[in-house]
Protein backbone atom coordinates (compact mmCIF):
# COMPACT_ATOMS: atom_id res chain seq x y z
CA UNK A 1 0.00 0.00 0.00
CA UNK A 2 1.21 3.64 -0.44
CA UNK A 3 2.88 5.94 1.64
CA UNK A 4 0.17 7.18 5.05
CA UNK A 5 0.28 11.12 4.19
CA UNK A 6 -0.83 12.20 7.89
CA UNK A 7 -3.40 14.49 8.08
CA UNK A 8 -4.23 13.88 4.43
CA UNK A 9 -1.82 16.98 3.74
CA UNK A 10 -1.91 17.85 0.05
CA UNK A 11 -4.15 14.95 -0.59
CA UNK A 12 -6.60 15.70 -3.52
CA UNK A 13 -9.84 14.23 -2.13
CA UNK A 14 -12.05 15.81 -4.55
CA UNK A 15 -12.65 18.16 -7.41
CA UNK A 16 -14.54 21.43 -6.48
CA UNK A 17 -16.01 24.68 -8.51
CA UNK A 18 -17.07 25.85 -5.20
CA UNK A 19 -14.10 27.84 -4.08
CA UNK A 20 -10.28 27.36 -4.74
CA UNK A 21 -6.80 28.59 -2.85
CA UNK A 22 -3.86 29.45 -4.63
CA UNK A 23 -1.36 31.03 -2.89
CA UNK A 24 -2.69 33.76 -1.13
CA UNK A 25 -5.78 34.08 -3.26
CA UNK A 26 -9.11 32.30 -1.79
CA UNK A 27 -11.64 32.67 -4.85
CA UNK A 28 -15.53 31.66 -4.11
CA UNK A 29 -16.45 30.01 -7.61
CA UNK A 30 -14.38 32.16 -9.44
CA UNK A 31 -14.28 35.75 -7.69
CA UNK A 32 -11.68 36.98 -5.68
CA UNK A 33 -12.68 37.09 -1.99
CA UNK A 34 -11.43 40.45 -1.79
CA UNK A 35 -13.83 41.65 -4.66
CA UNK A 36 -17.00 39.95 -3.26
CA UNK A 37 -15.89 41.61 0.57
CA UNK A 38 -16.27 44.98 -0.85
CA UNK A 39 -19.13 44.66 -2.63
CA UNK A 40 -20.98 41.74 -2.21
CA UNK A 41 -24.04 41.20 0.18
CA UNK A 42 -24.03 37.81 1.76
CA UNK A 43 -27.16 36.59 0.52
CA UNK A 44 -25.30 36.95 -3.37
CA UNK A 45 -22.57 34.93 -2.09
CA UNK A 46 -24.30 32.05 -0.83
CA UNK A 47 -25.87 31.79 -4.02
CA UNK A 48 -22.83 32.43 -5.61
CA UNK A 49 -21.52 29.42 -3.84
CA UNK A 50 -25.09 27.24 -4.68
CA UNK A 51 -25.21 27.99 -8.09
CA UNK A 52 -21.76 29.39 -9.26
CA UNK A 53 -22.64 32.65 -10.38
CA UNK A 54 -24.40 35.60 -8.57
CA UNK A 55 -28.08 36.24 -9.08
CA UNK A 56 -29.64 38.76 -11.14
CA UNK A 57 -31.73 41.39 -9.23
CA UNK A 58 -35.24 39.26 -9.56
CA UNK A 59 -33.13 35.97 -8.92
CA UNK A 60 -31.65 37.76 -5.31
CA UNK A 61 -34.61 39.63 -4.53
CA UNK A 62 -36.69 35.95 -4.64
CA UNK A 63 -33.95 34.06 -2.91
CA UNK A 64 -34.02 36.66 -0.14
CA UNK A 65 -37.51 36.54 -0.09
CA UNK A 66 -37.87 32.57 0.29
CA UNK A 67 -34.43 32.88 3.33
CA UNK A 68 -37.16 35.19 5.04
CA UNK A 69 -40.10 33.19 4.75
CA UNK A 70 -37.93 29.99 6.24
CA UNK A 71 -36.10 31.70 9.36
CA UNK A 72 -39.07 31.03 11.68
CA UNK A 73 -38.27 28.27 13.81
CA UNK A 74 -40.99 25.11 15.78
CA UNK A 75 -42.01 26.49 19.04
CA UNK A 76 -40.51 23.23 20.45
CA UNK A 77 -36.93 23.94 19.25
CA UNK A 78 -37.58 26.81 22.24
CA UNK A 79 -38.25 24.37 24.80
CA UNK A 80 -35.55 22.39 23.84
CA UNK A 81 -33.19 25.58 24.68
CA UNK A 82 -34.52 25.96 27.61
CA UNK A 83 -32.99 22.36 28.74
CA UNK A 84 -29.96 22.93 27.03
CA UNK A 85 -29.80 26.53 29.29
CA UNK A 86 -30.71 25.26 32.32
CA UNK A 87 -27.87 22.43 31.46
CA UNK A 88 -25.61 24.60 30.91
CA UNK A 89 -24.68 23.15 27.24
CA UNK A 90 -22.13 25.34 24.75
CA UNK A 91 -23.41 26.72 22.69
CA UNK A 92 -21.89 24.94 19.66
CA UNK A 93 -23.15 21.68 21.14
CA UNK A 94 -26.63 23.51 21.48
CA UNK A 95 -26.55 24.21 17.66
CA UNK A 96 -24.71 20.40 16.53
CA UNK A 97 -28.25 19.22 18.15
CA UNK A 98 -30.46 21.72 16.87
CA UNK A 99 -29.35 21.18 13.36
CA UNK A 100 -29.90 17.58 13.77
CA UNK A 101 -33.17 18.42 15.55
CA UNK A 102 -34.45 21.03 12.78
CA UNK A 103 -35.16 18.10 10.47
CA UNK A 104 -37.91 16.48 12.38
CA UNK A 105 -39.85 19.22 11.84
CA UNK A 106 -39.26 19.22 7.85
CA UNK A 107 -41.57 17.17 6.29
CA UNK A 108 -39.25 16.92 2.93
CA UNK A 109 -36.45 16.09 4.71
CA UNK A 110 -36.24 12.79 3.23
CA UNK A 111 -36.58 14.01 -0.37
CA UNK A 112 -34.07 13.40 -2.80
CA UNK A 113 -33.64 15.42 -5.37
CA UNK A 114 -32.07 18.74 -6.97
CA UNK A 115 -35.17 20.99 -6.49
CA UNK A 116 -35.50 19.64 -2.79
CA UNK A 117 -32.06 19.59 -2.20
CA UNK A 118 -32.24 23.15 -2.84
CA UNK A 119 -35.23 24.35 -1.14
CA UNK A 120 -33.95 22.15 1.70
CA UNK A 121 -30.37 23.81 1.53
CA UNK A 122 -32.45 27.37 1.88
CA UNK A 123 -34.28 25.94 4.81
CA UNK A 124 -31.23 25.21 6.21
CA UNK A 125 -29.58 28.32 6.07
CA UNK A 126 -32.22 30.24 6.66
CA UNK A 127 -33.00 28.51 10.20
CA UNK A 128 -29.26 28.32 11.09
CA UNK A 129 -29.20 31.94 12.00
CA UNK A 130 -32.25 31.58 14.10
CA UNK A 131 -31.24 29.03 16.34
CA UNK A 132 -28.14 30.55 16.98
CA UNK A 133 -29.97 34.25 18.26
CA UNK A 134 -32.58 32.04 19.92
CA UNK A 135 -30.24 30.00 21.81
CA UNK A 136 -28.39 33.05 23.03
CA UNK A 137 -31.59 34.84 24.18
CA UNK A 138 -33.71 31.90 25.41
CA UNK A 139 -30.39 30.96 28.11
CA UNK A 140 -30.73 34.68 29.13
CA UNK A 141 -34.05 34.32 30.02
CA UNK A 142 -35.37 36.44 26.98
CA UNK A 143 -38.11 35.95 24.26
CA UNK A 144 -36.11 34.63 20.67
CA UNK A 145 -37.47 37.52 18.19
CA UNK A 146 -38.85 36.60 14.52
CA UNK A 147 -36.93 38.28 11.51
CA UNK A 148 -37.63 41.47 10.03
CA UNK A 149 -38.78 41.80 6.29
CA UNK A 150 -37.41 44.90 6.05
CA UNK A 151 -33.48 43.15 6.98
CA UNK A 152 -30.65 41.28 5.67
CA UNK A 153 -29.38 38.37 6.33
CA UNK A 154 -26.96 40.11 8.50
CA UNK A 155 -28.90 42.60 10.00
CA UNK A 156 -31.67 40.48 10.86
CA UNK A 157 -29.17 38.04 12.85
CA UNK A 158 -28.09 41.15 14.83
CA UNK A 159 -31.47 42.14 15.52
CA UNK A 160 -32.72 38.55 16.44
CA UNK A 161 -29.50 38.51 18.67
CA UNK A 162 -29.26 41.92 20.38
CA UNK A 163 -33.55 43.01 19.82
CA UNK A 164 -31.99 46.20 18.34
CA UNK A 165 -31.55 46.92 14.58
CA UNK A 166 -27.86 46.87 14.10
CA UNK A 167 -26.29 50.31 12.52
CA UNK A 168 -25.58 50.40 9.07
CA UNK A 169 -21.99 50.45 10.18
CA UNK A 170 -22.74 47.12 12.28
CA UNK A 171 -24.48 45.74 9.58
CA UNK A 172 -21.95 45.94 7.26
CA UNK A 173 -18.60 44.57 9.09
CA UNK A 174 -20.86 41.57 10.25
CA UNK A 175 -21.95 41.21 6.31
CA UNK A 176 -18.16 41.13 5.70
CA UNK A 177 -17.65 38.82 8.53
CA UNK A 178 -20.38 36.52 7.44
CA UNK A 179 -18.67 36.21 3.19
CA UNK A 180 -15.23 36.03 4.88
CA UNK A 181 -16.01 32.62 6.75
CA UNK A 182 -18.62 31.61 3.65
CA UNK A 183 -16.20 28.42 2.37
CA UNK A 184 -12.53 27.21 2.24
CA UNK A 185 -12.54 25.00 -0.04
CA UNK A 186 -11.40 21.26 1.50
CA UNK A 187 -11.63 22.41 5.33
CA UNK A 188 -12.44 19.35 7.76
CA UNK A 189 -15.60 20.83 8.88
CA UNK A 190 -16.39 21.12 4.62
CA UNK A 191 -14.73 17.68 4.23
CA UNK A 192 -16.67 15.47 6.84
CA UNK A 193 -19.97 17.03 5.33
CA UNK A 194 -18.85 15.53 2.17
CA UNK A 195 -17.89 12.27 3.94
CA UNK A 196 -20.86 11.86 5.70
CA UNK A 197 -23.21 12.55 2.57
CA UNK A 198 -21.34 10.41 0.08
CA UNK A 199 -23.63 7.81 1.69
CA UNK A 200 -26.26 9.43 0.15
CA UNK A 201 -27.30 10.35 3.46
CA UNK A 202 -29.82 13.59 4.25
CA UNK A 203 -28.58 17.09 4.40
CA UNK A 204 -29.55 17.62 8.07
CA UNK A 205 -26.97 14.68 8.56
CA UNK A 206 -24.26 16.60 6.49
CA UNK A 207 -24.23 19.20 8.34
CA UNK A 208 -25.19 18.34 11.91
CA UNK A 209 -21.69 16.22 11.38
CA UNK A 210 -19.67 19.61 10.19
CA UNK A 211 -20.87 21.35 13.17
CA UNK A 212 -19.10 18.55 14.92
CA UNK A 213 -16.26 19.16 13.43
CA UNK A 214 -16.16 23.48 13.25
CA UNK A 215 -16.62 22.74 17.26
CA UNK A 216 -12.47 22.17 17.39
CA UNK A 217 -10.28 24.37 18.82
CA UNK A 218 -8.04 23.33 15.55
CA UNK A 219 -10.59 24.51 13.59
CA UNK A 220 -13.11 26.80 14.38
CA UNK A 221 -13.44 26.71 17.75
CA UNK A 222 -10.41 28.45 18.12
CA UNK A 223 -11.59 31.92 17.42
CA UNK A 224 -13.48 31.38 21.18
CA UNK A 225 -9.86 30.62 22.30
CA UNK A 226 -7.88 33.53 21.52
CA UNK A 227 -10.88 35.63 23.48
CA UNK A 228 -9.95 33.23 26.01
CA UNK A 229 -6.11 33.99 26.01
CA UNK A 230 -6.57 37.20 25.51
CA UNK A 231 -8.51 37.44 28.94
CA UNK A 232 -5.75 35.67 30.42
CA UNK A 233 -2.82 37.64 29.39
CA UNK A 234 -5.41 40.69 30.45
CA UNK A 235 -2.85 43.57 29.83
CA UNK A 236 -0.33 44.39 27.15
CA UNK A 237 2.74 44.03 29.79
CA UNK A 238 2.01 40.61 30.31
CA UNK A 239 1.77 39.30 26.50
CA UNK A 240 5.45 38.71 25.70
CA UNK A 241 6.09 36.52 29.40
CA UNK A 242 2.86 35.05 28.49
CA UNK A 243 3.42 33.71 24.82
CA UNK A 244 6.85 33.35 25.93
CA UNK A 245 5.98 30.20 28.23
CA UNK A 246 3.25 28.86 25.88
CA UNK A 247 6.54 28.59 22.68
CA UNK A 248 8.50 27.38 25.68
CA UNK A 249 6.07 24.69 26.57
CA UNK A 250 5.31 24.17 23.05
CA UNK A 251 1.62 24.79 23.23
CA UNK A 252 -0.62 25.78 20.40
CA UNK A 253 -1.64 29.41 19.92
CA UNK A 254 -4.92 30.01 18.86
CA UNK A 255 -5.91 31.95 15.80
CA UNK A 256 -2.06 31.43 14.18
CA UNK A 257 -1.17 29.05 11.92
CA UNK A 258 -2.78 27.20 8.43
CA UNK A 259 -2.50 23.96 6.86
CA UNK A 260 -2.50 25.60 3.70
CA UNK A 261 -1.65 29.73 4.35
CA UNK A 262 2.05 29.67 5.09
CA UNK A 263 2.66 33.31 4.00
CA UNK A 264 -0.24 34.19 5.56
CA UNK A 265 -4.61 34.05 5.59
CA UNK A 266 -5.74 36.24 2.83
CA UNK A 267 -8.99 36.90 5.53
CA UNK A 268 -7.12 38.01 8.36
CA UNK A 269 -6.23 41.56 6.66
CA UNK A 270 -9.89 42.46 6.96
CA UNK A 271 -10.66 41.15 10.31
CA UNK A 272 -7.67 42.93 11.26
CA UNK A 273 -8.81 46.08 10.35
CA UNK A 274 -12.02 45.66 11.76
CA UNK A 275 -11.06 44.76 15.16
CA UNK A 276 -8.55 47.94 15.03
CA UNK A 277 -12.07 49.98 14.51
CA UNK A 278 -14.48 48.73 16.36
CA UNK A 279 -11.81 48.00 19.13
CA UNK A 280 -11.22 51.74 18.57
CA UNK A 281 -14.71 53.32 18.61
CA UNK A 282 -15.78 50.90 21.57
CA UNK A 283 -12.59 52.12 24.04
CA UNK A 284 -10.70 48.65 23.94
CA UNK A 285 -7.75 49.40 21.99
CA UNK A 286 -5.39 47.59 23.93
CA UNK A 287 -7.32 44.87 23.11
CA UNK A 288 -6.31 44.95 19.46
CA UNK A 289 -2.99 46.30 20.68
CA UNK A 290 -2.58 43.12 22.71
CA UNK A 291 -3.20 41.60 19.46
CA UNK A 292 -0.95 43.13 17.41
CA UNK A 293 1.85 42.32 19.42
CA UNK A 294 0.73 38.46 19.71
CA UNK A 295 1.46 38.22 16.22
CA UNK A 296 4.58 40.43 15.99
CA UNK A 297 5.98 37.69 18.32
CA UNK A 298 5.06 34.84 16.72
CA UNK A 299 5.99 35.73 13.61
CA UNK A 300 9.69 36.55 14.78
CA UNK A 301 10.04 33.15 17.16
CA UNK A 302 7.81 30.88 15.43
CA UNK A 303 7.19 31.85 11.50
CA UNK A 304 3.81 31.98 12.40
CA UNK A 305 0.79 34.29 11.40
CA UNK A 306 -2.82 34.80 12.24
CA UNK A 307 -5.17 33.26 10.39
CA UNK A 308 -8.69 34.17 9.80
CA UNK A 309 -9.86 32.70 13.70
CA UNK A 310 -7.47 35.55 15.23
CA UNK A 311 -8.57 38.98 14.58
CA UNK A 312 -12.35 37.88 14.36
CA UNK A 313 -12.51 37.17 18.31
CA UNK A 314 -11.85 40.84 18.87
CA UNK A 315 -14.31 41.75 16.69
CA UNK A 316 -16.68 39.78 18.22
CA UNK A 317 -16.03 40.86 21.39
CA UNK A 318 -16.17 44.24 20.75
CA UNK A 319 -19.53 43.60 19.00
CA UNK A 320 -20.94 42.57 22.76
CA UNK A 321 -21.23 39.02 21.93
CA UNK A 322 -20.80 36.44 24.08
CA UNK A 323 -17.50 34.02 23.68
CA UNK A 324 -18.83 30.71 23.19
CA UNK A 325 -21.23 32.24 20.79
CA UNK A 326 -18.45 32.75 18.00
CA UNK A 327 -17.89 29.23 16.80
CA UNK A 328 -21.67 29.13 16.37
CA UNK A 329 -21.50 32.50 14.13
CA UNK A 330 -18.47 30.87 12.53
CA UNK A 331 -20.88 28.22 11.56
CA UNK A 332 -24.00 30.61 10.12
CA UNK A 333 -21.90 31.71 7.34
CA UNK A 334 -20.29 28.34 7.07
CA UNK A 335 -23.26 26.51 6.75
CA UNK A 336 -23.54 28.09 3.04
CA UNK A 337 -20.31 26.50 2.15
CA UNK A 338 -21.21 22.89 3.64
CA UNK A 339 -24.33 23.12 1.80
CA UNK A 340 -22.81 24.18 -1.69
CA UNK A 341 -19.99 21.40 -1.27
CA UNK A 342 -23.29 18.92 -0.02
CA UNK A 343 -25.36 19.76 -3.56
CA UNK A 344 -21.84 19.41 -5.15
CA UNK A 345 -21.11 16.13 -3.27
CA UNK A 346 -24.26 14.33 -4.56
CA UNK A 347 -24.36 16.05 -8.19
CA UNK A 348 -21.65 13.63 -8.83
CA UNK A 349 -21.01 11.84 -5.86
CA UNK A 350 -18.69 8.42 -5.20
CA UNK A 351 -18.55 7.22 -1.31
CA UNK A 352 -15.63 8.56 0.46
CA UNK A 353 -13.68 5.37 1.74
CA UNK A 354 -9.92 5.92 1.89
CA UNK A 355 -7.62 3.14 3.22
CA UNK A 356 -5.78 2.34 6.50
CA UNK A 357 -2.81 1.03 7.03
CA UNK A 358 -3.10 -1.59 9.76
CA UNK A 359 -0.30 -1.24 12.69
CA UNK A 360 -1.73 -3.27 14.84
CA UNK A 361 -1.10 -6.51 16.89
CA UNK A 362 -1.47 -9.62 14.42
CA UNK A 363 -2.20 -13.69 14.70
CA UNK A 364 -3.60 -13.33 17.83
CA UNK A 365 -5.54 -16.11 19.33
CA UNK A 366 -9.23 -15.90 21.50
CA UNK A 367 -8.20 -16.52 24.93
CA UNK A 368 -11.54 -17.45 27.32
CA UNK A 369 -11.91 -14.52 29.94
CA UNK A 370 -11.41 -16.65 33.03
CA UNK A 371 -8.01 -17.63 31.34
CA UNK A 372 -6.93 -14.16 30.84
CA UNK A 373 -4.21 -12.19 33.24
C1 LIG B 1 -10.89 28.35 10.45
C2 LIG B 1 -9.73 27.53 10.81
O1 LIG B 1 -9.87 26.36 11.02
S1 LIG B 1 -8.23 28.30 10.81
C3 LIG B 1 -7.29 27.31 11.97
C4 LIG B 1 -7.80 27.51 13.36
N1 LIG B 1 -6.99 26.77 14.34
C5 LIG B 1 -6.11 27.37 15.16
O2 LIG B 1 -5.91 28.56 15.15
C6 LIG B 1 -5.42 26.44 16.13
C7 LIG B 1 -3.92 26.69 16.16
N2 LIG B 1 -3.29 26.26 14.94
C8 LIG B 1 -3.00 24.94 14.72
O3 LIG B 1 -3.23 24.09 15.57
C9 LIG B 1 -2.38 24.54 13.40
O4 LIG B 1 -1.64 25.61 12.86
C10 LIG B 1 -3.43 24.06 12.38
C11 LIG B 1 -4.32 22.99 12.98
C12 LIG B 1 -4.31 25.23 11.94
C13 LIG B 1 -2.71 23.52 11.16
O5 LIG B 1 -2.04 22.37 11.57
P1 LIG B 1 -0.90 21.70 10.70
O6 LIG B 1 -1.12 21.95 9.27
O7 LIG B 1 -0.79 20.29 11.10
O8 LIG B 1 0.35 22.54 11.21
P2 LIG B 1 1.80 22.57 10.58
O9 LIG B 1 2.18 21.23 10.07
O10 LIG B 1 1.88 23.70 9.64
O11 LIG B 1 2.70 22.93 11.83
C14 LIG B 1 4.07 23.12 11.66
C15 LIG B 1 4.72 23.40 12.98
O12 LIG B 1 4.22 24.61 13.51
C16 LIG B 1 3.66 24.39 14.79
N3 LIG B 1 2.45 25.19 14.90
C17 LIG B 1 1.48 25.29 13.98
N4 LIG B 1 0.51 26.10 14.45
C18 LIG B 1 0.91 26.49 15.68
C19 LIG B 1 0.33 27.31 16.65
N5 LIG B 1 -0.85 27.89 16.45
N6 LIG B 1 0.99 27.51 17.80
C20 LIG B 1 2.19 26.94 18.00
N7 LIG B 1 2.79 26.14 17.11
C21 LIG B 1 2.15 25.92 15.96
C22 LIG B 1 3.32 22.92 14.81
O13 LIG B 1 3.24 22.43 16.12
C23 LIG B 1 4.46 22.34 14.04
O14 LIG B 1 5.59 22.29 14.87
P3 LIG B 1 6.59 21.04 14.82
O15 LIG B 1 7.06 20.99 13.40
O16 LIG B 1 7.62 21.40 15.82
O17 LIG B 1 5.74 19.86 15.18
O1 LIG C 1 -9.11 25.59 5.53
C1 LIG C 1 -8.85 25.24 6.70
O2 LIG C 1 -8.16 24.24 6.98
C2 LIG C 1 -9.36 26.02 7.84
C3 LIG C 1 -9.88 27.35 7.47
O3 LIG C 1 -9.17 28.30 7.32
C4 LIG C 1 -11.32 27.48 7.26
O4 LIG C 1 -12.04 26.49 7.35
O5 LIG C 1 -11.78 28.60 6.99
Amino acid sequence: MADVIRGLEGVLATETKVSSIVGQQLTYAGYDIDDLTENAKFEEVIFLLWHFRLPNEQELEEFKAQLLENMELNPRIYEHFEDYAADHVHPMTGLRTSLSYLAHFDPRAEEFNDEAHFNKATRIQAKVASLVAAFARVRQGKEPLKPKAELSYAANFLYMLFGEVPTDVQEEAFNKALILHADHELNASTFTARVCVSTLTDMYSGVTAAAGALKGPLHGGANEQVMKMLSEIGSMENVESYIQKKIDNKEKIMGFGHRVYKEGDPRAKYLKEMSRRITDETGQKELYDMSVRIAEILEEKKGLLPNVDFYSATVYHSMGIEHDLFTPIFAVSRVSGWLAHILEQYENNRIIRPRAEYVGEVGRKYVPVSERK
